[in-house]
């Protein structure tokens, strides 16, 4: 409990102000179920902090009910936070109040254009971000905090459904962006960054928040010179990192190893902007809270499940960082393994983001090696259609014209545990493909004895379930079901019980990196990979990874805008799959 009084006060929600007692808070959350324990503590977390940024004003966080469970659960989540307590620092007293800066490393980059200064926008727009906030870019290149803003505001954007006072928000927001150009290696350049966030933060209790959107060779300088130089003194400092973490176990472990010189694992958080997709993030609401999915995931009822990723462009423009990646280590053994692991993991004991990611650790350690049988992988050629010309990779000027660098990846992975033994669990992953989407399709297997069989002819495949979650775009979960014609025959047919976004929300879906930042602003590290997971998806991958160096192998050409290379077919009838993509799709409905 003295944690929790520690942590009320740390927000400003403390006595003088009329508000729930901590005793109260506690209570309030009994009611919930126990998986909900953790989700409670957080909206109790968010309650807490937009009290203390809002000014300490009273709050009713309470409802009547003891759990001593549901406090311990409040109680991890609020104390695994470190930050040094307000009250008195050196000696004198310091403000309660908190603030929130958010520096953008590397803020001239295309990333940081791209999506993470718009997620901060749309987090304001939202009222999601602290009332006291100060973002900056840091880079080398030399801008005002003007050329900053300008360099921005083309890139912000309000929501579709919700476009009140978009012009003024937007002034408003660039308001608060500033920028300091320094030298990422340099203690020097972050003290003097340092001492203008201290200016913005005033006596408040300064919480700070660095986003290395950075190449990966320079993650570990800016860790040590912004820690050495730039870390709070008295709140919270958090560290994102982007992708990759490494080429392979040995360079990611260097990295890791590099990062925890400066920063303490719960400070560093490692971004996979897949797990912040809005159906990534419903996969476990569907299977946990849904009494019909849970019994049917496991090998007795499920024969395959795929995990497909495609774009309808190539690497242009990024062609210099993908050589030395490749499609695997750029979409598979991050994106799309991370949806695995949540999808195929055991139920976690409750919400909480130690919970979950010791399940996904274990199914991942769970999986076995990867053997280079059960991979194809490609490359795209240029290709000329309706009198279009579309560029090879090896045309871009920044790959070598020799380059065996896969852009597309197909590979059977097994779980080897009680669950799944057996089950086939597909990837697929390609650029330049006749289509952008994402997808997880889950096939059923075939119903036993089945009484309609001769319905369907030979082809028993054309009759069996198949669950899809389309990530993007157009967001849907559906269910292809048989069902029968409406008339006084007996024909049946396909057609799909369809949850289609669109149409069932009338909402703008928040874009991944919105949550994801939210989230590490309220410490929530359920969607960050910890380093044990990356271990682990590294130890999956990198055998393969030499061994398709070590031999050279060389990718089979496909054009650019087809499906793809046919070796990822002779892959999955190997294994008497069909990529679901590329059978038949009932209209939808
Ligand atoms: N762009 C994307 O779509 C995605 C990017 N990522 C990852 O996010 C991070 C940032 O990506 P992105 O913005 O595309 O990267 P950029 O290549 O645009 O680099 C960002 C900034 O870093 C600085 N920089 C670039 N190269 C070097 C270098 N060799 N040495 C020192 N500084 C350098 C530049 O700023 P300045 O010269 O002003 O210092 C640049 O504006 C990377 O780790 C990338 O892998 C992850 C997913 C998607
Ligand atoms: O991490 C990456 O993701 C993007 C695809 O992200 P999406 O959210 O647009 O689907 C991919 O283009 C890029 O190569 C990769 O590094």
């Amino acid at each position: 409990m003295a944690a929790l009084k520690q942590a009320a006060s740390l927000w400003g929600v403390r006595g003088g102000t009329k508000l729930g007692s901590v005793s109260s808070v506690s209570r309030s959350a009994s009611l919930m179920s126990p998986t909900s324990l953790s989700a409670t503590a957080r909206s109790y977390r968010m309650v807490a902090v937009r009290a203390a940024v809002s000014g300490g004003k009273s709050v009713k966080l309470a409802q009547e009910s003891s759990n001593d469970e549901t406090i311990k659960s409040i109680e991890r989540v609020i104390t695994q936070d470190e930050s040094p307590k307000p009250g008195f620092l050196n000696g004198s007293a310091v403000s309660t109040e908190t603030t929130v800066s958010i520096t953008v490393v590397g803020a001239s980059g295309d990333l940081a254009k791209k999506k993470i200064f718009p997620a901060l926008f749309a987090l304001y727009y939202e009222n999601c971000l602290p009332k006291h906030f100060t973002i900056y870019g840091f880079a080398r290149s030399k801008m005002t905090d003007e050329q900053l803003r300008e360099l921005i505001s083309g890139t912000l954007t309000c929501r579709i459904d919700r476009r009140e006072n978009c012009g003024d928000k937007q002034e408003e927001f660039l308001k608060r962006c500033f920028y300091h150009s320094g030298q990422y290696s340099s203690e020097d350049s972050f003290s003097d960054l340092s001492k203008k966030l201290q200016k913005e933060e005033g006596e408040r209790v300064a919480n700070r928040l660095f986003y290395l959107s950075i190449p990966p060779d320079i993650f570990v300088d800016v860790a040590r010179s912004s820690s050495c130089a730039a870390s709070s003194k008295n709140g919270w400092t958090r560290v994102i990192v982007e992708k990759p973490f490494g080429r392979d176990a040995e360079s990611s472990s260097e990295l890791t190893k590099g990062l925890k010189k400066h920063l303490k694992e719960d400070q560093i958080y490692r971004i996979d902007h897949y797990l912040g997709k809005e159906l990534v993030e419903n996969l476990s609401v569907l299977r946990f809270s849904n009494l019909v999915f849970e019994p049917l995931w496991s090998r007795q009822y499920i024969r395959n499940v795929q995990f497909i990723f495609s774009e309808d462009f190539g690497t242009e423009g990024r062609g210099g960082y993908f050589d030395n990646y490749g499609i695997i280590r750029d979409i598979m053994q991050n994106h799309l393994l991370q949806i695995l692991a949540l999808f195929a993991m055991e139920p976690p004991v409750s919400l909480d983001a130690e919970d979950i990611r010791n399940e996904k650790v274990k199914v991942l350690r769970s999986m076995r090696k990867l053997d280079i049988d059960n991979v194809v992988v490609g490359q795209y050629k240029g290709h000329t259609r309706g009198g279009v010309k579309y560029p090879a990779y090896i045309d871009d000027k920044t790959v070598p014209n020799n380059s065996i660098t896969p852009t597309f990846a197909a590979a059977a992975l097994f779980i080897d545990n009680a669950r799944w033994d057996g089950v086939p669990f597909l990837m697929k992953a390609g650029k330049a493909l006749h289509k952008r989407g994402a997808e997880i399709r889950v096939q059923f297997r075939h119903v036993p004895g089945n009484l309609y069989k001769r319905s369907f002819g030979t082809d028993l495949d054309k009759a069996t379930n198949e669950l899809v979650i389309r990530v993007q775009p157009d967001e849907a979960i559906y269910l292809k079901i048989n069902n029968k014609v409406p008339g006084l025959g007996m024909r049946l047919d396909r057609s799909n019980l369809n949850l289609h976004y669109a149409a069932r929300y009338n909402k703008e879906i928040p874009d991944a990196y919105e949550r994801l930042i939210l989230d590490a602003v309220e410490g929530e590290r359920r969607l960050f990979i910890r380093s044990d997971e990356l271990d682990a998806a590294w130890a999956l991958f990198t055998p393969l990874l030499k061994e398709l160096e070590k031999r050279k192998v060389a990718p089979e050409l496909y054009p650019y805008g087809s499906r793809g290379p046919v070796g990822a077919h002779y892959l999955a009838a190997k294994y008497n799959v069909r990529w679901g993509d590329n059978s038949y799709e009932p209209t939808e409905n």
